[in-house]
């Protein structure tokens, strides 16, 4: 079994990929004069082993499998057919987003932007059932209690305590010694407690670059990326339930610049439709019991 970071280590010296890139966004002006339009480009990372193995993840550290690195390089050349260029990124502290990221930077040439990381763009805490498997778990509660647990904005899975398998692995990461403080520092999130700690770090950080013209590009996770398509996309709590993030496939807003409200009022996917369509039906399958 190879491992995302072998394969990163590979990319490194890889001079292919280097020398077919032509957009190097770190040196290009972000706002021109007669630009009208602002975009901001997401992508949820590519599969990771847990999400091949249909796993509940949360904040468990879950590195990228092999589909997840092609799909990660996909979306680098997606990106780079329709030269569109970046001048910052942002990501959260898990692996899983910072390789999709490293991965894409090789390939759009666009090593040498700034890439903050934050865990305010971590997925959402899956408390209890992290590690669990999600059929497994509808089969033991019922495939509405799985969907509610999955999609629902403000029930909580069950919290995490500490003879869970993975406590010590999370709370002990020396990656959160000095945040999120132990105060605040999740033991379970509903996409509303995801919310509630994303949106500072979109609005305080994200939004302000985008607003001053930076071309910005967001890795991050399926539900804390559900988080933020909720708020640009003034969604409901209802409406939130039927969004699901397929892994690898980047999705844009355009923003008008005066206003600052998306030309279209949903996110745009940048790839094949069928394949979108295909890929999203198999995130919601995930949370089907095995017949
Ligand atoms: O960790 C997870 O999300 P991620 O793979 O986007 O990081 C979750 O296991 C996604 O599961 P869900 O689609 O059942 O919310």
């Amino acid at each position: 079994m190879w491992s995302s970071s072998k394969f990163l280590r590979a990319l490194s010296i890889n001079p292919k990929l280097v020398r077919t890139s032509k957009h190097n966004a770190a040196s290009g002006k972000s706002k021109s004069k007669h630009q009208k339009v602002l975009r901001v480009v997401m992508v949820r990372h590519g599969e990771s082993e847990w999400n091949s193995k249909n796993l509940f993840t949360g904040w468990y550290d879950a590195e990228l499998s092999p589909k997840g690195i092609l799909e990660a390089e996909e979306a680098g050349y997606t990106l780079k057919k329709m030269k569109i260029c970046f001048d910052t990124a942002y990501t959260s502290v898990l692996a899983r987003a910072i390789d999709t990221l490293k991965i894409i930077q090789a390939i759009i040439n666009h090593r040498g932007i700034p890439v903050y990381k934050s865990w305010r763009l971590n997925e959402r805490h899956y408390g209890a059932l992290t590690g669990l498997n999600k059929a497994e778990t509808a089969e033991q509660y019922g495939e509405d209690k799985v969907k509610l647990w999955r999609r629902s904005y403000d029930v909580p899975p069950p919290a995490m305590t500490p003879d869970h398998p993975y406590y010590k692995r999370i709370v002990y990461d020396t990656r959160y010694k000095k945040d999120p403080p132990k105060e605040i520092f999740p033991m379970y999130e509903s996409l509303k407690l995801t919310l509630e700690r994303t949106l500072p770090y979109w609005e305080q950080t994200i939004w302000r670059q985008i607003r001053k013209g930076n071309r910005v590009l967001i890795v991050a996770h399926g539900n804390s990326l559900r988080g933020i398509v909720k708020k640009m996309e003034n969604l409901t709590d209802e409406e939130i339930v039927g969004v699901n993030i397929p892994t690898g496939i980047p999705f844009q807003y355009l923003l008008d610049l005066h206003t600052m409200k998306p030309i279209y009022p949903t996110r745009r996917y940048l790839g094949d439709p069928d394949v979108v369509r295909k890929a999203t039906e198999a995130v919601v399958s995930q949370g089907k019991a095995k017949k």
